[in-house]
């Protein structure tokens, strides 16, 4: 598939998940996760695949009418970790990451690094290297000091 294919489904797919899911959430004042937004196409379709990461923002605020998360949490991680992990937890003989080699998610975690020093006030950097619970713990403190009316006792 062509990189601008690949940019378009997932614009065409984003816009779609908004209009059916986000957006009537929102209108019931309902917390939305959403695990994976615009950065990742403007990270992997943007840099990766070299499209360039202003065209495939501006493609997304077409697809999206701007909506931006509020708040964004980016999960970094040494991909040499990350990769050790799926190894560790893998259930079958299917494996992304082998697609890919380490070059390629250095150039992914360099431009969200890029996106989180572009946008420090909507993107929070957790340390992803650490253990599973101070993962957690981290991204709970963040949680309740951002939107605390979901999190008070
Ligand atoms: N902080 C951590 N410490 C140890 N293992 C982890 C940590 N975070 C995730 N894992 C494990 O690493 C694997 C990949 O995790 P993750 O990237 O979150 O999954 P997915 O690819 O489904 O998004 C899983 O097996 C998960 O249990
Ligand atoms: C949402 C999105 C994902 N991707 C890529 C990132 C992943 O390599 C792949 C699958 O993403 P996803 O299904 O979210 O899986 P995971 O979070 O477990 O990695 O699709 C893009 O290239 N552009 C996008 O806009």
């Amino acid at each position: 598939m062509s990189a601008k294919t690949e940019a378009l489904l997932y614009a065409a797919a984003r816009s779609q998940h908004l209009e059916e899911n986000i957006l009537p959430a929102l209108k019931e004042n309902k917390l939305v996760l959403c695990d994976r937004f615009v950065d990742s196409s403007i990270v992997y379709q943007g840099r990766a695949r070299g499209l360039g990461m202003d065209v495939v923002a501006q493609l997304n605020e077409f697809a999206t009418d701007k909506l931006s998360p509020e708040l964004t949490i980016y999960f970094d991680v040494d991909p040499r970790v990350g990769l050790a992990r799926i190894v560790a937890g893998r259930t079958n003989e299917v494996n992304r990451l082998d697609q890919e080699d380490l070059s390629f998610y250095d150039d992914v975690r360099a431009a969200y690094q890029e996106l989180a020093q572009k946008y420090p006030d909507r993107i929070v950097t957790i340390n992803a290297n650490q253990e599973l619970e101070q993962v957690v713990a981290d991204v709970f403190k963040v949680l309740a000091k951002r939107v605390p009316a979901f999190f008070e006792a």
